[in-house]
């Protein structure tokens, strides 16, 4: 397929034999391998090889596809690394087995599930997005795919969560307010690492139901509570040393981060800490590399959503009453940027 034979002569010929067309084929193709992954974790083929290895036939059987679809699927996911082919056999590769599976140590279907959903449609809309503005928001969710967002959004950040609860950015205070805090993944992850510490998820009232009922689960009701409410209508809830804006700053534009983070430093006192959570870019938005990417996905589904850079934070924190401390690594392509209320 990368192969200059398969591709036009003539007067572009001399070009084309000079310089490989593969770059441009493997991006083109990219969408294939993630639908591709898509519909391999829906039709359940990670979870089939979760006990055990199995043949074809045995594929077939496990995942009630016939013995054609599952060759199809389960070869495409060998060349793609994410199963592993020993003669007629295929088990999963180390990285399905820990995070498609439902029985390793992480858990990434919900975020394949949202991708599926919400981005991969979108996405055929890009152009248009970025002509004249998304198509539609996700905004105003049925509760069905409320829930499928919310979680597909948390099983995509319980690395960084996890890696944020690891520092001690948050030691010595008693009160978090976790503004935007979806799930409550974040606070969950940081009230387990601190005996202390108590939370506050700020969320849309649509999202409280999905936040109270995994808090619950968690045991950590008495320690975590939910208000409801739109951030950009009304003012955050006062009585905390500190507060966490997780994945909210690339859901808005650079005027309503302002007019947020004036009111996250109006609900505070002097001294109380502010954590910066996202995708915070070199100046020119190109790196992180994922980060230029996911702009794609806020154009097509946010009116104002965007990617910043670390510059443009700053410069934000400064004029709204926060003194910038220091920038981190958090985990993957995310960093924390973490403030003082002044
Ligand atoms: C990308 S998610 C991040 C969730 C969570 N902080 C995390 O990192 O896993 C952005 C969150 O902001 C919430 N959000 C968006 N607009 C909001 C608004 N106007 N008021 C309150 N919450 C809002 C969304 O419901 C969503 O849960």
């Amino acid at each position: 397929m990368t192969s200059v034979e398969n591709h036009p002569t003539g007067s572009a010929a001399a070009t084309a034999e000079i310089v490989s067309p593969a770059p441009i084929l493997d991006l083109v193709s990219g969408f294939r391998a993630a639908k591709f992954l898509m519909a391999a974790s829906e039709l359940g083929l990670f979870e089939a090889l979760a006990d055990a290895p199995a043949d074809l036939d045995a594929l077939a059987a496990r995942t009630g596809l016939t013995r054609r679809a599952a060759r199809i699927c389960a070869d495409a996911m060998v060349s793609l690394g994410m199963l592993v082919r020993e003669g007629d056999t295929y088990r999963n590769s180390e990285a399905a087995a820990a995070y498609l599976t439902g029985t390793g140590p992480g858990d990434l279907r919900p975020f394949l599930r949202f991708s599926d959903r919400f981005s991969y449609p979108a996405w055929t809309d890009l152009a248009e997005a970025l002509r004249s503005g998304p198509k539609a928001q996700i905004t105003g969710l049925d509760p069905e795919s409320q829930k499928i967002f919310s979680e597909g959004v948390e099983a995509l950040n319980a690395g960084p969560a996890e890696a944020l609860a690891a520092t001690d950015r948050f030691a010595g205070r008693r009160r978090l307010l976790d503004i935007g805090g979806g799930t409550g993944s974040w606070s969950i992850a940081l009230v387990r690492a601190q005996p202390e510490l108590a939370a506050t998820v700020f969320e849309l009232p649509q999202v409280v139901g999905i936040a109270e009922q995994r808090i619950a689960e968690q045991g950590l009701s008495d320690r975590i509570g939910v208000v409801g409410g739109d951030l950009l209508a009304v003012e955050l809830p006062t009585g905390h040393d500190s507060a966490l804006l997780a994945n909210v700053i690339h859901c808005f534009s650079p005027e309503e981060n302002q007019a947020l983070l004036a009111k996250a430093r109006r609900a505070v006192e002097p001294g109380a800490r502010l954590l910066l959570v996202d995708h915070w870019m070199d100046p020119t938005h190109t790196d992180p590399p994922i980060a230029a990417l996911m702009a794609g996905e806020y154009a097509v589904n946010i009116e104002h959503g965007d990617v910043y850079s670390l510059d443009e934070g700053r410069d934000w924190l400064a004029a709204t009453g926060w003194r910038f401390v220091a920038h981190d690594g958090l985990s993957g392509a995310k960093s924390l940027i973490v403030a003082e209320a002044v």
